[in-house]
């Protein structure tokens, strides 16, 4: 048996998230929260022939416990996107609060649950959820995750279009570590599964770099004010979703980069740590998943020296993003 839940279950990302996981058989209940809509979105996904039970619930009448209760695994994109000309950074303001109350409720109605973080910016919504859990004493590193699928959804398929064969997309297997904004999103194609062409340009590895690290600002400037990635995000974050549950119910060997607390795993969290140089308390790196959440968390391994720059450029913005998360929840503690 296996409750999952959509936190923001009626939005743009949050309703194919919720069709995907409606899909995905190894679900048996789908619990959906929003603060609008969801008595439909579940009535109208509740007709599709696949086993979860899905219910659908508003704030009102304990809407959020009855949505939490029972639930394995709750991924989260209740919030505002971007529009053009906006960071990741200025959706704090509103979407800080949004995910300060529902780590609320998760810490309250079900504290065991994986938590898969996607509303932005990530950098800091999970120091966020993390600090609201750590308040409650129900802190367990191993079950919290900032969502950064899509980035390595991303670095796939803009591989397999230089390599020229979009046909192999799903096969490429890139790491892409750090965080999930602008420079903090750090592609290593030393480690690609398949190797870019070996003639490649500097000025075209760069541009790849570029593209994997501003992708979604390619999607919020075509949506033109309507919002930023969400169906690549769906897919994205319902695969992700699909490796926590399969980890969970046992299968073994599933590996996938995630934005973790490196505390989630202390012997490999200390090893990147002393890789990157410094003692940031958050990172996306290759992590190993098992039936309690993360088992470990990998090293960067060798990288090239265009990597390493790379790695240590995104180190300061990452740094004060997270800083910023756990401020937030000490100021509105007071
Ligand atoms: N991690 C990632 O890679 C990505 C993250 N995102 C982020 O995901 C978030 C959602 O994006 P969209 O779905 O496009 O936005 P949207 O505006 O279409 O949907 C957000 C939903 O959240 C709901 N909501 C607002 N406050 C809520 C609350 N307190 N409780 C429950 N639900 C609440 C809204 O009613 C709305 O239905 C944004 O912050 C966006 O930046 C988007 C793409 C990729
Ligand atoms: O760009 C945005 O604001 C949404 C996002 O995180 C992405 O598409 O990677």
């Amino acid at each position: 048996m296996v409750k999952a839940v959509v936190l923001g279950a009626a939005g743009g990302i949050g309703q194919p998230l919720s069709l995907l996981l409606k899909c995905n058989p190894l679900v048996t209940e789908l619990g959906l929260y929003d603060i609008i809509n969801t008595p439909g979105v579940a009535a109208d996904l509740s007709h599709i022939a696949t086993p979860a039970k899905v219910e659908g619930y508003l704030p009102d009448g304990g809407g959020l416990k009855n949505t939490l209760t029972g639930a394995h695994v709750v991924v989260i994109p209740a919030g505002v996107p971007r529009k053009p000309g906006m960071t990741r950074d200025d959706l704090f303001k509103i979407n800080a609060g949004i995910v300060e109350g529902l780590a609320n409720g998760i810490a309250e109605h079900c504290p065991k649950a994986f938590v898969l973080v996607i509303s932005n910016p990530v950098n800091s919504t999970v120091p966020i959820v993390v600090e609201v859990l750590k308040k409650n004493n129900v802190f367990d590193p191993k079950r919290v995750f900032g969502v950064t699928t899509l980035d390595v959804v991303r670095a796939s398929t803009f591989v397999s279009e230089i390599i020229g064969d979009l046909g192999k997309s799903k096969d490429i297997v890139v790491p892409v570590v750090g965080g999930h904004s602008g420079v903090t999103i750090v592609p290593i194609l030393s480690q690609s599964s398949h190797p870019l062409p070996s003639g490649i340009s500097d000025g075209d590895y760069d541009k790849l770099v570029n593209r994997i690290q501003f992708g979604g600002d390619e999607v919020v400037k075509a949506k033109d004010g309507t919002g930023s990635a969400t169906l690549s995000m769906a897919y994205a974050g319902a695969e992700f979703a699909d490796k926590v549950i399969k980890a969970f119910k046992g299968e073994k060997g599933i590996v996938a980069p995630s934005y973790v607390n490196l505390t989630a795993d202390k012997a490999g969290g200390d090893a990147l740590k002393a890789e990157l140089g410094t003692d940031i308390e958050y990172f996306s790196s290759r992590i190993e998943l098992g039936p309690e959440g993360v088992t470990k968390i990998h090293p960067l391994g060798k990288l090239t020296p265009k990597e390493k720059s790379l790695v240590e450029a995104a180190i300061p913005d990452l740094t004060k993003n997270i800083q910023t998360g756990i401020a937030f929840t000490k100021k509105s503690a007071l």
